[in-house]
């Protein structure tokens, strides 16, 4: 699993433990403060130190550097306005089946009422736009919390 947004660990502590006991999530953040209290977070949750590589840095600068096609699930909670571009790093960080997951894809309601054109809002409306009329992909937008939206390959 890669996850972008580390923040303390909370959302990576859920990843952990729906993965494989063998599972690594490789999880970035610009925050080295961040990625100290989550590393923290993981190990009051049981979880040793092996199982969770943090990587610091820009997610844009980062994701480059990670392998292709290696990757189960990528989970994305960084910058908002930043979504598009993740989509395009974790198509080809996904191995086949893979899927991507979007956290805050309602962005406070704020996605669903026109009148609201700020940066992030626009960045996230951008993001679902652009899932919808890709025709390789699948997708479901999940009304929990924030939103999530989750979205795979289609297999030909
Ligand atoms: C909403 S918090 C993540 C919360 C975390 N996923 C959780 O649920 O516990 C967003 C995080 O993204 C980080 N962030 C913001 N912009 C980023 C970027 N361009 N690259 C990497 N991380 C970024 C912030 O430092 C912050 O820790």
């Amino acid at each position: 699993v890669v996850e972008i947004g580390t923040g303390t660990g909370v959302s990576g502590v859920w990843l952990l433990r729906g993965m494989r006991p063998d599972g690594v999530l490789t999880t970035v953040d610009v925050e080295t403060e961040h990625q100290r209290l989550a590393r923290q977070t993981f190990t009051e949750a049981g979880f040793p130190n092996q199982r969770a590589r943090t990587i610091p840095g820009p997610a844009l600068e980062v994701l480059p550097r990670l392998t292709d096609g290696a990757y189960d699930l990528v989970f994305c909670d960084g910058d908002k306005r930043e979504y598009v571009a993740y989509l395009a790093e974790a198509r080809r960080l996904l191995r086949p089946g893979g899927v991507v997951v979007f956290d805050n894809a309602l962005w406070h309601d704020r996605v669903a009422d026109p009148s609201v054109r700020d940066e992030e809002t626009l960045a996230v409306r951008e993001l679902l736009t652009t899932v919808a009329e890709d025709e390789d992909l699948l997708r479901v937008l999940l009304p929990v919390g924030d939103g999530l939206l989750l979205a795979r390959t289609r297999e030909h």
